[in-house]
């Protein structure tokens, strides 16, 4: 089945469909990881987009039980240059064709996504369409500039009712911007006692778990598309240790009065080194994001820069100079990439266990 990829810029690659046959609009981005493809494509953060992988070869392991970030993957579309029809592995259970087909969610494989990569990097990041050979070019792209990306995504990924991850460790209030599978692995595996509440649980919903921690997960979108997390979050800082990551830390700084900007073409990969401030270590990083926090805007709030990206300088960590809060724009819980940075969740552990011994302060700011 021939289907082409529209851009709204007017370009066309004509491919060979796989999964659903349906039709679909979204942000086309790109992923330089070379391994991990069943995390990304079920990593909630992609709500709405269309990704393309730059890695030529995707597939051969198939798709299992065991490495899904998510239940359902939210992705609109998924490109690459070859897709897998035959996948071997121990663990494979389906190709990625069959996989898309239950899920309704098309593919297109046997373009150039390179060059994809490439136009997007120069332009930025582009809408485009998935559709069959048969739709009319020129009225596609009229379709496409006309379109508005969405803004409910993270209501869209996110619980809808607080559940619980019982431990008997500290008790950490997770809440589900779209969460991917990875972070609450991570708390459980140092025993902690997880309640995991949707995105736009208040302030005082979430106090009155009495969390030892409070936890901001990842998620889709433009972080200024959901106010009531910015409000949540203004209601938590100081009075309990918390800890954001990637959407969760751009919220954490609008609420701290910092400001968020679009990048051109974001980061998205599974190496992109990372300088702690803290302690000069530089970390190899799983990242997945299209917004950043506005460097100077920082100047105006209580926050530090703890973490610098070294491929562009943009921020990627943020600490509060009184309160024990602190956020990181990249993935320690890894899921897919390399695991360098999952020190940041004991950090998390002896930061809640300081605050145990001696927060008294903290409660009463
Ligand atoms: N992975 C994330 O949490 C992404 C955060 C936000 N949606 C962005 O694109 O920047």
């Amino acid at each position: 089945m021939k289907k082409q990829l529209i851009l709204e810029d007017g370009t066309v690659f004509i491919g060979q469909g796989f999964g659903a046959e349906s039709n679909s609009i979204g942000e086309v981005v790109f992923n330089t990881g070379m391994t991990g493809y069943q995390e990304i494509l079920s990593d909630p953060s992609y709500c709405g987009q269309i990704v393309t992988l730059t890695y030529p070869l995707v597939g051969n392991y198939g798709i299992n039980r065991d490495d899904f970030e998510s239940i359902a993957p939210a992705i609109n579309g998924f490109i690459v240059k070859e897709v897998c029809d035959f996948p071997s592995n121990w663990r494979n259970e389906l190709s990625l064709d069959e996989f898309f087909k239950q899920k309704n969610i098309p593919g297109l494989a046997g373009i150039d996504t390179r060059k994809l990569t490439r136009i997007i990097r120069k332009y930025g990041t582009l809408k485009g369409a998935i559709c069959s050979i048969e739709e009319n070019v020129a009225d596609v792209i009229k379709q496409l500039q006309a379109s508005v990306l969405p803004t409910d995504q993270v209501q869209q990924v996110s619980t809808k009712k607080a559940y619980p991850s019982p431990g008997r460790g500290k008790r950490v209030v997770l809440v589900d911007y779209g969460m991917k599978h990875g972070i609450l692995r991570e708390l459980n595996q140092r025993d902690c006692d997880v309640i995991v509440v949707p995105y736009n649980a208040t302030a005082q919903e979430i106090l009155s778990l009495s969390p030892d921690g409070v936890m901001l997960s990842n998620g889709p979108g433009d972080p200024k598309d959901v106010p009531e997390a910015i409000e949540t979050i203004k209601g938590i800082i100081g009075k309990v240790p918390l800890f954001g990551i990637c959407l969760g830390h751009q919220l954490f700084a609008l609420a701290s009065g910092a400001n968020t900007e679009k990048m051109k073409f974001g980061h998205r990969g599974s190496n992109h080194p990372v300088k702690d401030l803290l302690t000069g270590k530089v970390s190899l990083t799983s990242q997945n994001h299209g917004y950043t926090v506005e460097e100077k805007s920082i100047e105006q709030t209580d926050l530090e820069v703890t973490h610098l990206a070294l491929n562009d300088g943009t921020i990627e960590g943020l600490q509060h100079k009184q309160y024990p809060a602190f956020t990181v724009q990249y993935h320690p819980e890894a899921s897919p990439g390399p695991e360098d940075a999952n020190y940041l969740f004991d950090r998390f552990m002896s930061m809640i266990l300081t605050h145990k011994e001696d927060g008294a302060a903290y409660v009463k700011a």
